[in-house]
């Protein structure tokens, strides 16, 4: 509200801009690059049941969800780093670099992933999140 008119204003909080007009303009879509490691626990329902870990994945996704638990676990406490666990234990390529995917932008993983990865700030560790592929854990990095 302005004092001086006292009449309302818009104030866009993004670019610190203030108007008399109200918001027209669809709100750009930001490039929302961001990045992440993961470690992926596979199980029988995945959809591509293999890795180069274990050429026939059949645990369940109990025994993934639980196996995830664990990890995440170890990682908070300290006792291990995320790039080594992941190194060791995921189930996903990009185990070979520590569980790294790169920078990405929306629309490129599924969407219950991308969704949980937009959930974290940088430095965050998720909870178990389920998606075709299976149970990740996952560390946003940028
Ligand atoms: N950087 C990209 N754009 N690569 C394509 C992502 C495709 C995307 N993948 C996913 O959403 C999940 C979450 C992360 C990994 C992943 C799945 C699988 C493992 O699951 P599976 O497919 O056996 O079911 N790993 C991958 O895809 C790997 N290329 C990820 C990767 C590996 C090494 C370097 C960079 C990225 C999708 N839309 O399916």
């Amino acid at each position: 509200m302005s004092k001086s008119r006292g009449i309302e204003y818009y104030f866009n909080r993004t670019t610190g801009e203030s108007r008399w007009e109200p918001p027209t303009e669809e709100p750009r879509a930001r490039t929302t690059k961001m990045r992440a490691s993961h470690l992926l626990v596979k199980h029988a329902g995945s959809r591509k049941p293999s890795s180069w870990k274990e050429a026939n994945i059949t645990r369940t996704k109990q025994e993934a969800t639980a196996a995830v638990e664990q990890f995440r676990e170890q990682i908070a406490s300290g006792q291990v780093q995320f790039a080594d666990l992941a190194a060791k234990e995921s189930d996903c390529s990009s185990a070979r670099r520590g569980g790294d995917l790169g920078w990405f932008d929306r629309g490129q993983m599924q969407p219950a992933f991308e969704k949980a990865v937009l959930a974290l700030k940088p430095g965050e560790l998720s909870g178990p999140v389920e998606s075709d592929s299976g149970v990740h854990i996952i560390l946003r990095t940028g």
